[in-house]
């Protein structure tokens, strides 16, 4: 199998086929939904909140609210008043089948509920994705995470309508470290190996450090892409402010780190401080606007015209050209 990440691949452009980027389309459709660009921010506690969440729903961009100190009830309540889908994240414990109960109880439905666990390869995650499918029938649901095809097969088979790849890539992840185990390091192999059994949309989750990324994510099979740091330090994140030296930083930590988790307790994260970059809306334009850009190198004219291009993996056991036969 070729182990490659983001780091040591190029993609290969073809000939052009547009006169402007800008007819360049960078919209991808999930869960019967239509949105602007394949990047949603991580469901972070640090990355999103009500506010954030609000207004990329009423942009035409995908969310995830996190899952934790929130009334996901109220949540959905809360954007179903202001006209917007509810995408929501649950776990698998006692409280999170209340919640579904209580959804049923209400008559409402998230659109989208995103199972998010650390080892979502599980009868906790099968029990749960069965749960959904019983009560919340009309909700789409996405599993994770999880990092192999085999996981991606069950997690499908057990009725997830999309899987969520990446154990460990993350910026703020210490998986790798604390475990030994993961796809950090070789995130995007990861992704091109469970694309290949997929029969339903995979989002690839970590490890995205700049936006030529998502175009790679892409091409080895992504429907969509979860990002957190690159999101995280913008002047509307949720994160703490933080002023070191005079210079304006905000903090950034995993939902496994003792941070989020409020004790150090199967620690599988920690803290760091993002530099501010500016407000999230500009970052979304500058992100579309480089999609567009990676489609027109790709010869395209559409997002996924990107999965037709060859590619160079650089460096290493791997290296060398890889073309589409
Ligand atoms: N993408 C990634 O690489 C990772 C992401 N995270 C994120 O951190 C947050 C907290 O995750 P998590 O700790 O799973 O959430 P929870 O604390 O809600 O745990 C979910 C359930 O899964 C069990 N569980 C967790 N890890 C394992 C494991 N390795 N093996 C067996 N059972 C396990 C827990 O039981 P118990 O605690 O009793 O074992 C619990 O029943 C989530 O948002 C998750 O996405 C965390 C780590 C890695
Ligand atoms: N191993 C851990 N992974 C975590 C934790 N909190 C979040 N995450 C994952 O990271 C991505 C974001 O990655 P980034 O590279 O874009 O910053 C996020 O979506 C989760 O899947 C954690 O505590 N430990």
């Amino acid at each position: 199998m070729e182990i490659f990440d983001y780091d040591n691949i190029l993609l290969l452009p073809r000939k052009c086929r547009v006169e402007s980027r800008s007819e360049c389309d960078t919209s991808v459709e999930l869960g019967g939904r239509s949105f602007r660009i394949p990047a949603v921010p991580a469901n972070m506690k640090t990355v999103v909140d009500e506010r954030i969440c609000t207004w990329l729903a009423q942009n035409g961009y995908f969310y995830v609210m996190h899952r934790f100190d929130l009334d996901n009830v109220q949540f959905v309540k809360d954007m179903h008043a202001k006209d917007c889908f509810a995408s929501i994240s649950l776990g698998v414990k006692q409280p999170d089948y209340e919640t579904v109960d209580r959804f049923v109880a209400e008559g409402i439905t998230p659109e989208y509920i995103t199972i998010d666990i650390a080892h979502g390869h599980s009868d906790n995650v099968k029990n749960m994705i069965q749960y959904l499918k019983a009560k919340l029938p009309k909700a789409f649901v996405i599993a994770g995470n999880v990092g192999t095809p085999e996981a991606v097969i069950d997690l499908e088979n057990w009725g997830a309508d999309a899987t969520k790849v990446g154990i460990g890539p993350g910026k703020v992840c210490i998986t790798k470290l604390k475990t030994g185990f993961g796809t950090g390091g070789w995130q995007l192999s990861a992704v091109k190996w469970c694309a290949r059994v997929a029969t339903k949309p995979i989002i690839a989750d970590g490890g995205i450090r700049s936006h030529g990324d998502i175009a790679k994510s892409i091409r080895f099979g992504a429907t969509m892409i979860m990002v957190g740091s690159l999101f995280a330090g913008h002047e509307e994140s949720p994160g703490k402010t933080v002023e070191v030296d005079g210079e304006l930083f905000k903090e950034y930590y995993g939902s496994a780190s003792d941070f989020n988790k409020g004790e150090y307790k199967h620690v599988e994260g920690k803290r760091i401080l993002e530099p501010i970059k500016g407000k999230l809306a500009e970052t979304l334009v500058e992100m579309q606007q480089d999609i567009q850009s990676s489609i027109s190198y790709a010869g395209g004219k559409k997002l996924m015209d990107i999965r037709k291009v060859n590619y160079v993996i650089l460096g290493g056991d791997n290296a060398g050209e890889h073309l589409l036969m």
